[in-house]
């Protein structure tokens, strides 16, 4: 009894990750879709280790089901539960939030859009099956082409008649993520003192970071040195593509970057104030332009969406980048809603 008491109090307790909250009630039913994946599984662990999740549903069209009875035996209250196949409407029933990073990922060689012929009807799909069964569920849109797939879920709940803007999201934290870590390695500050926002979309050159509002930019001098840090957080993608050699994409950095962008949310849902994020969404920023969505600071409320704010102030040189952006970014974002309005 003694050494039993002795050996529990030597075992520290577990420090929480830095981005999840320890203080609020647990009383939220998550769902991945493409759970079994490279991104699903470890961001299925991450979510497991959230306070704020109690129910988590793990749905893949193949070994979901393996893949939660494996994170249901780490010991934090919330219950893990795999579904596969035609268990989807299942998996749905009553989630409050949907994570969605099914979908191939790319290859050496692969643009984004390469991806959207598979993609996008995995996504319309998905889309389809939580309008009906989880319209009021908020949608965190994970798989490429990010900038077409989020307009087509869009699409996929107006024709359900279950569409509200606020509650659709297209996950873009991994360039805030990877914005930050590049740019603290050339400043010398904590990469958690060093927020870059990054607007815009999710590929190439529809990324556009912000380097003159972020804590440290003014360490990059301009020049040959500002483009190569700015081409660095556009194309850090096809970095992980490369070193992967035909393996995949980035998995355990955007399960990373999912997992802090699901906290805000769950944070905000539960009322936290002042949860800002970004994130793509419905904006009436470029609107005029095309771009129906764009990705710039949001936030986030009990209601998802509360505010979406303006870039801001912009350098000439981000001018510039924003000038090349939007067009692209429109034409992304109509080949989804076309494709959608002519597919079946
Ligand atoms: N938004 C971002 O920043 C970002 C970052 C990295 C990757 N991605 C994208 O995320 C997607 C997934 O990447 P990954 O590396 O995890 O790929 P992966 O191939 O490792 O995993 C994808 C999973 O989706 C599942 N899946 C396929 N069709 C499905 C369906 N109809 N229903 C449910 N599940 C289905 C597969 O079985 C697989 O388990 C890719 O499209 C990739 O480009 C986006
Ligand atoms: O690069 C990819 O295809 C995956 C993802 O969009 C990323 O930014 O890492």
């Amino acid at each position: 009894m003694f050494a039993r008491q002795a050996l529990r109090s030597a075992v520290p307790k577990a420090a929480a990750p830095r981005f999840f909250s320890s203080s609020a009630a647990n009383n939220r039913a998550v769902a991945v879709l493409g759970a079994s994946g490279g991104i699903g599984q470890p961001l299925s662990l991450l979510l497991k280790q959230n306070p704020l999740v109690s129910d988590l549903r793990l749905y893949d069209v193949r070994l979901a089901p393996g893949v939660a009875a494996d994170i249901s035996h780490v010991n934090t209250p919330s219950t893990t539960t795999g579904y596969q196949a035609d268990q989807l409407g299942e998996a749905l029933k009553d989630v409050e939030v949907i994570v969605i990073p099914a979908g191939v990922p790319r290859k050496p060689g692969m643009t984004r859009d390469d991806l959207f012929n598979t993609n996008a009807s995995i996504v319309r799909d998905l889309a389809k099956k939580a309008a009906e069964v989880a319209p009021k569920a908020h949608i965190l849109v994970i798989s490429n082409p990010v900038n077409s797939t989020v307009p087509i879920v869009a699409e996929v709940f107006k024709k359900a008649g279950v569409y509200d803007p606020k509650k659709l999201y297209g996950v873009t934290t991994l360039d805030v993520t990877r914005a930050s870590t590049f740019l603290s390695g050339i400043s010398g500050k904590q990469p958690s003192e060093t927020i870059v926002p990054v607007v815009g979309g999710h590929s190439g050159v529809t990324i556009v970071p912000l380097l003159s509002q972020a804590n440290g930019g003014d360490a990059v001098a301009k020049g040959e040195q500002y483009e190569k840090l700015v081409h660095r957080i556009q194309f850090g993608g096809d970095e992980v593509v490369k070193a992967k050699d035909g393996a995949g994409s980035a998995t355990l950095s955007m399960a990373y970057a999912a997992a802090v962008f699901s906290d805000a949310l769950l944070k905000a849902l539960n009322g936290e104030k002042g949860i800002k994020e970004c994130a793509y969404v419905e904006s009436p920023l470029y609107k005029d332009q095309g771009a129906t969505f764009f990705a710039s600071p949001i936030t986030l409320g009990k209601d998802g969406v509360e505010e979406i704010h303006s870039v801001g102030k912009v350098s000439a040189e981000e001018e510039k980048l924003l000038e090349a952006a939007i067009p692209e970014l429109a034409k992304n974002i109509k080949k989804g809603v076309d494709w959608y309005a002519a597919s079946p």
